[in-house]
């Protein structure tokens, strides 16, 4: 047992910590908003991002970063995608070469392509750089919360830091496994969020389980083929953080890509589905990303092309479908072996 820092006190932040906690690990759950702090370490629950889950008391919330990060054998990165780099900057001076560092987040960047581990292997230094361990699976916090059955992965250069996520986060609600495959994990977290997204618009548009499944399967193949031009393992996409998760946020209303893909399937604008979500929807920061990896690397992504036309070219949900369903012909075996 010791002391675990958690940077980011939304949803996932939140349940993570509480997996650390039932563990018997002592956590610093650091919001960037002190009144937010503030008022979690005071209801003993975080209302607004995972209500109705009441937090053990070695959950202790604070805004310092200093009294999050001194002590701890581990510190968990788990802000959205967007705000990485910035956190990363913040912290770096307060690492200590013995922590573990582990980060629970899903994106790639914009204009940089970088996946997280990369970004935060750039801003934390060489030091820290290789080890970084990344958590990534079928896992939304409301289950979590409620320590229901969910089984991850964790992934490192460094295999040895890997097994120590493991250690940390392991019980008998939260199973959690080895993968070497750094990329192929990081990247099928990633993208998962944009089927996700496109399932949630086919769910909003009326359409039913057919095109949701024909969604999860070719999503999957493309994902797959732009894992491999990354030199990703082709057999992690058929694993927890491949067609797990993306079964998992495909078809689960708890998932906000879904949701938000929903709404732009019943006609609602980008901005409106964005505010009234009030929280992070990554998978269209992702699909900006995904769409310029497979415009540079060549690989093709109709699905991802698709989502690209409806966030970002403000295309009718409707007429990308049609694009979709309306290309040339092609063969399935094909399609798939260039993704393995
Ligand atoms: N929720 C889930 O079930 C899962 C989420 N994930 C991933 O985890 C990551 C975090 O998601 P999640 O917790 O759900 O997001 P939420 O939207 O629930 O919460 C985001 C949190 O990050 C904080 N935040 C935003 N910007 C900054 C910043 N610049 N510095 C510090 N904190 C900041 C927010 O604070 P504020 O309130 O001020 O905006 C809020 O506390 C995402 O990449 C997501 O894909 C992965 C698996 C499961
Ligand atoms: O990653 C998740 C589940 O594994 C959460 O997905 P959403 O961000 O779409 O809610």
């Amino acid at each position: 047992m010791g002391k675990v820092a958690v940077l980011g006190a939304g949803s996932w932040g939140t349940a993570l910590s509480i997996v650390l906690a039932d563990n018997g690990h002592e956590v610093a759950l650091w919001s960037h908003r002190k009144e937010h702090a503030e008022r979690i370490n005071h209801a003993r629950e975080n209302e607004q991002y995972l209500p109705n889950v009441a937090l053990d008391s070695l959950i202790q919330v604070s805004s310092s970063l200093e009294n999050a990060i001194q002590g701890a054998d581990a510190v968990l990165f788990v802000v959205p995608t967007k705000a990485m780099r910035q956190v990363c900057q913040q912290v770096s001076s307060l690492l200590t070469e013995k922590q573990t560092i582990i980060h629970a987040s899903k994106g790639i960047e914009p204009e940089s392509n970088k996946r997280i581990s990369e970004m935060m292997s750039e801003e934390l230094g060489a030091h820290h750089g290789k080890g970084i361990v990344v958590l990534s699976g079928p896992s939304h916090a409301e289950e979590v919360g409620l320590k229901q059955p969910t089984t991850v992965t964790v992934s490192s250069l460094q295999i040895d830091q890997a097994v120590k996520a493991q250690d940390l986060f392991m019980n008998e609600n939260f199973r959690v496994y080895t993968n070497e495959d750094l990329v192929g994990v990081e990247i099928g977290g990633a993208l998962k969020n944009i089927i996700a997204l496109g399932a949630g618009i086919s769910d909003g548009l009326g359409y039913g389980d057919n095109a949701k499944a024909a969604l999860i399967t070719r999503g999957l193949a493309e994902i797959a083929r732009l894992g491999k031009r990354l030199e990703a393992n082709p057999l992690t996409f058929a694993g927890l953080t491949g067609v797990g998760d993306l079964i998992v946020t495909c078809t689960s209303q708890h998932s906000r890509n879904w949701r938000a893909g929903n709404m732009l399937g019943q006609g609602y604008v980008l901005d409106d589905v964005l505010e009234q979500m009030g929280m992070v929807v990554e998978g269209v920061r992702t699909t900006k990303a995904a769409y310029q990896m497979s415009e540079k690397l060549e690989v093709d992504m109709p699905i991802t092309k698709g989502l690209y036309d409806v966030v970002v070219n403000e295309k009718p949900p409707k007429e990308v479908v049609d694009q979709l369903m309306n290309r040339g012909k092609t063969d399935e075996l094909e399609q798939i072996s260039k993704g393995l």
